[in-house]
């Protein structure tokens, strides 16, 4: 089994420990103690697959971050968290997501945008809207608020950024296949501008989902079913999603959801792909049949012609 390396990035006490350790562990730290860099494992089951987890909690204190590109290099997935109750954590991030992009060299970097201490709703100086808002840009990264301390969507955070993992290294073995397929079945023949086009499924979609109130009260903190496990922004395709059924549909009066295009059906399929490939042959088709009516009208026009043409030469006989 291969370790998928993520990493946890953000600001100084926003709650990357307290986070993995609820993960990890099931425990919450209410004690901070600042990190310099903690690593952990741990195997989680997706869909009936077992996954081994190394999960790198990261320094977020500036003294701490010398490692960060390592740790950047190395990592397969990025869990971007701030504090709900810290405007700088937020702005932090922006810079981080930056780094992380330059050092992978890619702008499809597995990640999730985390806004913890969700509980702390009367200290909240950033709100859910603020996180769309930022999710939206980045190309609407999923984006969930949580509450390590009421182990709200602990699980889920880490379980999207895993998927993401998986979903990526798909799109490549497809990508790989078909472009070596495309070789394989003279290639050399067709378009050489085909030849780096993407022919792999789009396995993204964009769905939008509620977030419910956190608070203290030891009721909620008992009862997870009251507590909101879904992310408020998703790029994640529904099929592979173990948290599936907890996600709320767009029609939810109490949701924040945007209004989002999912183009994906419930195989993850790029539905639009369907859509263009399904005009295509009905194309096919018609261009068909219009060649055989042009075919049908050439050939009962040449008919006649030639019909005429043997009444002239009758008469013409008759003449001579
Ligand atoms: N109310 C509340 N407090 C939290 C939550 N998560 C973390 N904390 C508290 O915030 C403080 C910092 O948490 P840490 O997990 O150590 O923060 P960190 O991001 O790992 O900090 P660094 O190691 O310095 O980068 C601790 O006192 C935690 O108890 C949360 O979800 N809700």
């Amino acid at each position: 089994m291969r370790d998928y390396k993520l990493v946890v990035l953000g600001a100084g006490g926003v709650g990357k420990s307290c986070l993995t350790v609820q993960f990890v562990q099931g425990v919450y730290l209410d004690t901070y103690d600042p990190t310099i860099e903690d690593s952990y494992r741990k195997t989680i089951e997706i869909d009936n697959k077992l996954f081994d987890l190394e999960i790198l909690d990261t320094a977020g204190v500036a003294q701490f971050t010398a490692m960060r590109e390592l740790y950047i290099k190395s990592g397969m997935g990025f869990l971007l968290v701030y504090s709900v109750t810290d405007k700088n954590s937020l702005n932090e991030l922006l810079e981080l997501r930056e780094q992380v992009l330059k050092i992978k060299d890619s702008n499809k970097v597995p990640m999730v945008l985390v806004g913890n201490k969700a509980d702390l709703k009367y200290d909240r100086v950033i709100s859910v809207e603020d996180g769309i808002e930022v999710s939206s840009r980045w190309g609407r990264v999923p984006f969930y608020e949580t509450s390590a301390l009421l182990r709200s969507n602990v699980d889920e955070v880490f379980v999207d950024l895993v998927r993401q993992i998986i979903r990526d290294e798909l799109e490549n073995v497809n990508n790989n296949t078909n472009n070596q397929n495309n070789g394989i079945n003279g290639g050399a023949r067709r378009n050489p501008s085909l030849g780096n086009m993407k022919m792999g499924r789009t396995m993204s979609s964009a769905s939008r989902n509620s977030i419910s109130n956190l608070n203290h009260s030891p009721s909620r903190m008992a009862s997870r079913s009251n507590m909101d496990a879904r992310p408020i922004t998703s790029t994640n395709t529904s099929s592979a999603d173990a948290s599936n059924s907890k996600r709320p549909s767009s029609n939810n009066k109490n949701s924040n959801a945007m209004p989002s295009p999912d183009n994906t059906d419930s195989s993850g399929i790029d539905k639009t792909q369907n859509v263009k490939q399904a005009s295509t042959s009905a194309e096919i088709k018609s261009k068909k049949n219009s060649d055989i009516n042009n075919n049908t009208n050439k050939n009962i026009s040449s008919a006649s012609e030639n019909r005429k043409n043997k009444k002239k030469k009758k008469s013409l006989c008759t003449i001579l």
